[in-house]
């Protein structure tokens, strides 16, 4: 039977510092490291083997994903990297502290913004210093410059479905390490949520939530390894999904 191991990426150094980070390239701090490690060191309590892993092309995924293998006693499994796994793009709040925008914007405007579900933040500025039209890993890419969680699903879609979805079929247990909001969409998609409801979902950071899956991808069962950090999200409680304290 699939399975499906998501897994946020431990603390970084700008959840540390309450920034909006989006895709800006920011390492784990040591904290984050460690629970990373904790993260594969659960999966290994459950015995889990993975077949395959796909992590973002930023730092703080792929780091999570390579230190929750190496605990797990499986740094052998291929990895593959994907920039549609990334963060949702933060657009013009990318790199602002969060607690001075809700002071200039005002808590209601920073919620819409952080989460609604289709309401997108202003632009990024070409000029701007995290501009990543320049980046090579985006080589090719038609790149945004701002995302709503439902533009983040549109292009986690496309992915999902050449190939996440094909490994998932084939039996594999399969590792996601990406971010809050790509894991919220795929987690929106896989449970069929609405729009509001997919808003009370919070992802916690590296705490791997299992889900099981029929052949058609159906979810059977779920729950997240470190049930101490975790209580029940009532939407999703049907499915044994917890959510964190
Ligand atoms: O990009 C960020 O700042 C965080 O990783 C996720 O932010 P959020 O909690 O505002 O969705």
């Amino acid at each position: 039977m699939p399975k499906l191991i998501l897994l946020r990426h431990g603390q970084s150094q700008w959840n540390l510092e309450n920034r909006f980070t989006g895709w800006v390239d920011v390492n784990l701090t040591a904290e984050g490291e460690q629970q990373a490690i904790k993260g594969g060191e659960l999966i290994k309590a459950e015995g889990l083997e993975i077949s395959r892993a796909f992590t973002s092309v930023l730092t703080r995924a792929i780091r999570t994903c390579n230190l929750a293998l190496d605990a797990a006693g499986q740094s052998y499994v291929p990895v593959i990297k994907d920039w549609r796994l990334n963060e949702r793009h933060y657009g013009g709040l990318t790199g602002l502290d969060k607690a001075e925008t809700a002071a200039l914007h005002g808590e209601d405007q920073v919620k819409i913004w952080r989460r609604s579900y289709d309401v997108p933040p202003p632009d990024l500025s070409a000029e701007s210093e995290y501009a990543f039209a320049k980046d090579r890993r985006y080589t090719g890419a038609t790149l945004p410059v701002t995302e709503s969680l439902k533009t983040t699903l549109d292009r986690v879609l496309p992915f999902w479905e050449s190939d996440i979805a094909p490994a998932l079929k084939s039996g594999d247990t399969v590792l996601v390490a990406a971010h809050g909001n790509s894991i919220r969409a795929i987690i929106k998609l896989l449970f069929n949520l609405g729009e509001a409801e997919i808003l009370e979902i919070e992802v916690p950071t590296s705490n791997p939530l299992v889900i099981e899956l029929d052949a058609a991808l159906k979810p059977l069962a779920a729950k997240y390894l470190d049930e101490g950090r975790a209580n029940p999200v009532p939407v999703l409680a049907e499915h044994g999904v917890p959510k964190e304290a």
